[in-house]
């Protein structure tokens, strides 16, 4: 079982409650629900007012309309109280859903969660709260006051009553005590069991060409299939809880309203076997035996909507876990051509045991353009990485304009940046190649995409620029989904020019083409173009060599 500190305790409260804490409708919601319990304890005065006023041949009349008056009320507050609830929990869900997508953006490289299982947060485990917001959290301050108002009106008309009620509430809260507690183990197993079964869906959705190539399926299939038995078995858990502590509830509150039926009933017929310490009419005893469901609906309200209350808490522990391991980044924004100044930097990727680059000092002009040449895993890439934040800088200083490079700071924002796989979204080619410029005139795309080599591709396909790709690039070759991203950054005016093997995998002369360009895009801003070409690196300003070397720290 998962027990939670005090702090986590009120860190999720503090969650659901600054959900609604500043709308004034929570506020209408709960007083309409109240509303509820009083248009209740008119319809049952006009019942009793009626009953007994056909006893003693008295206005029938005035007591229906009170009563039909007062039903009416009743529906219509209920209804209201939901329908404002509903809409406070869709607010609500759209402001939890952007704090939950920026930690999930803000998640460190390489940590432990699935893009599935972020997801599945984002979309399913926010929208657990729902219920919280729109039912239970009106429904506790109803539960918490429209009993104290019943037994009051019940206490005016027999005290022995009240006391019964009082009585009978002692069981009814420890069973729903009992349950409330099995029900939040229950359904925090239940909520990681659907994040595993979404992070495990979504993982094999996208590894579907693969998973057929080499005849996987059935084996995924099994997984799936295991993992979505264990939502139903989880999720069949949370449902016995909540069906037993509905049961528990149905069973006090059935007792204590046939005691009070019976006591009003032998009073009124003078049968008790000893003498009452108050002699009740027609009247006083039908309006204690109508009044006495109703001071139990408040609780029952509650036992239905309590699933709610543990799912939205499961939700709310989880969401903050997630934020408590984001790592937000903050831009670093440069206008100009920057200097940078790498000062005794080690690079350590999160899941690695030695470091990626080593006790690396050098420094480059403002405009000046630099290659990297090294050989394969010498840390290239990492460099790069660690000026857009996707790197953890272990030791040692990156200055950009004399300005620390620290933790959570990234110039991502001010650099284009052309990495070895660079990131695809469903949409036409020139969608891909301005997706961080968006408002780019199209002459602005197409001579980015000529100049990163993409003329052939572009003539062999009908639609040119627009045709459409999916968010793997299915059609494009490795080499050209790397010159779109080239483009992309070829496009960008961003004062700082990152680009992470160019010119891999062509020949002679689309590299001399290409170079051209690269060189022609460095100027006027500050370049490091990490490459394995002699020649391409030949032509930058200056050329830094990185040597392999694994070093654990
Ligand atoms: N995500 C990662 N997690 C752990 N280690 C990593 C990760 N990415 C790279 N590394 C390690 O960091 C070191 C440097 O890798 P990097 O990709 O920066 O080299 P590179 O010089 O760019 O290589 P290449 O020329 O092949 O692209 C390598 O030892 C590599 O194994």
């Amino acid at each position: 079982m998962t027990t939670l500190s005090l702090d986590q305790r009120r860190g999720r409260q503090r969650l659901l409650r600054d959900l609604t804490a500043r709308d004034p409708r929570h506020m209408i919601a709960r007083g309409l629900l109240i509303g509820d319990t009083v248009a209740g304890i008119s319809f049952a005065l006009g019942l009793a007012g009626g009953v007994a006023a056909i006893a003693t041949g008295g206005r029938v009349w005035t007591w229906l309309l009170l009563a039909l008056a007062a039903g009416i009320a009743r529906g219509s507050l209920a209804t209201l109280s939901q329908r404002i609830g509903s809409d406070l929990a869709a607010d609500a869900k759209i402001a939890l859903r952007t704090r939950v997508t920026a930690a999930a953006i803000n998640q460190s490289v390489g940590g432990a969660r699935t893009s599935g299982e972020l997801a599945c947060t984002i979309v399913d485990e926010v929208e657990a709260v729902d219920g919280h917001i729109a039912r239970f959290a009106p429904i506790r301050t109803a539960a918490t006051l429209s009993p104290l108002i019943v037994l009051a009106a019940v206490a005016l008309a027999s005290p022995v009553s009240a006391l019964i009620l009082i009585g009978t509430l002692a069981p009814l809260i420890a069973a729903l005590i009992l349950a409330g507690g099995a029900a939040a183990e229950r359904s925090r197993q239940q909520f990681g069991a659907l994040a595993r079964l979404s992070g495990l869906f979504s993982d094999r959705l996208r590894a579907l060409p693969l998973l057929l190539a080499y005849r996987a399926t059935d084996r995924e299939r099994v997984r799936l299939g295991q993992a979505a038995d264990e939502v139903a078995v989880r999720t069949m858990g949370v449902l016995r809880v909540a069906f037993l502590s509905a049961g528990a509830l149905e069973f006090f509150a059935a007792l204590s309203v046939a005691l009070v039926a019976v006591y009003a009933g032998f009073n009124v017929l003078g049968l008790l076997p000893f003498t009452p310490p108050e002699q009740l009419d027609l009247f006083r005893a039908f309006l204690v035996l109508a009044l006495a469901p109703e001071f139990y609906l408040p609780f029952r309200r509650l036992a239905s909507a309590y699933h709610d209350k543990q799912a939205a808490e499961t939700a709310a522990d989880r969401l903050l876990a997630l934020e408590a391991d984001a790592e937000p980044v903050r831009p670093l924004e440069v206008h100009s051509a920057p200097a940078l100044a790498f000062d005794q930097v080690s690079l350590r990727h999160g899941s690695a045991d030695a470091d990626a680059v080593s006790a690396l000092s050098f420094h480059v002009e403002p405009g000046e353009t630099v290659a990297l040449l090294g050989a394969s895993g010498s840390g290239k890439s990492s460099l790069l990485g660690a000026l857009v934040g996707t790197v953890p800088v272990r030791e040692g200083t990156i200055r950009i304009d004399g300005r620390a490079l620290e933790s959570g700071l990234a110039v991502a924002g001010s650099a284009a940046w052309a990495g070895q796989a660079p990131l695809l979204v469903p949409g036409t080619i020139a969608d891909n190649i301005a997706l961080a410029c968006p408002c780019s005139p199209r002459e602005a795309v197409a001579d980015a995409a000529e100049a990163a080599g993409l003329a052939e591709l572009l003539r062999c396909r009908a639609q040119g620029l627009d045709s459409l790709l999916d968010g793997r690039g299915s059609g494009l070759s490795g080499g050209e989904r790397r010159r779109i991203g080239l483009a992309r950054a070829l496009l960008s005016e961003a004062p700082l020019l990152l680009l992470d093997e160019p010119t891999a995998h062509l020949d002679a002369e689309a590299e001399a083409g290409l170079t051209t360009a690269i060189l022609h895009a460095c100027r006027g801003r500050t370049a490091i173009i990490a490459t394995h070409s002699e020649t391409l690196a030949a032509q930058a300003d200056r050329i830094i060599r990185l040597e392999r070397r694994y070093e654990a720290a």
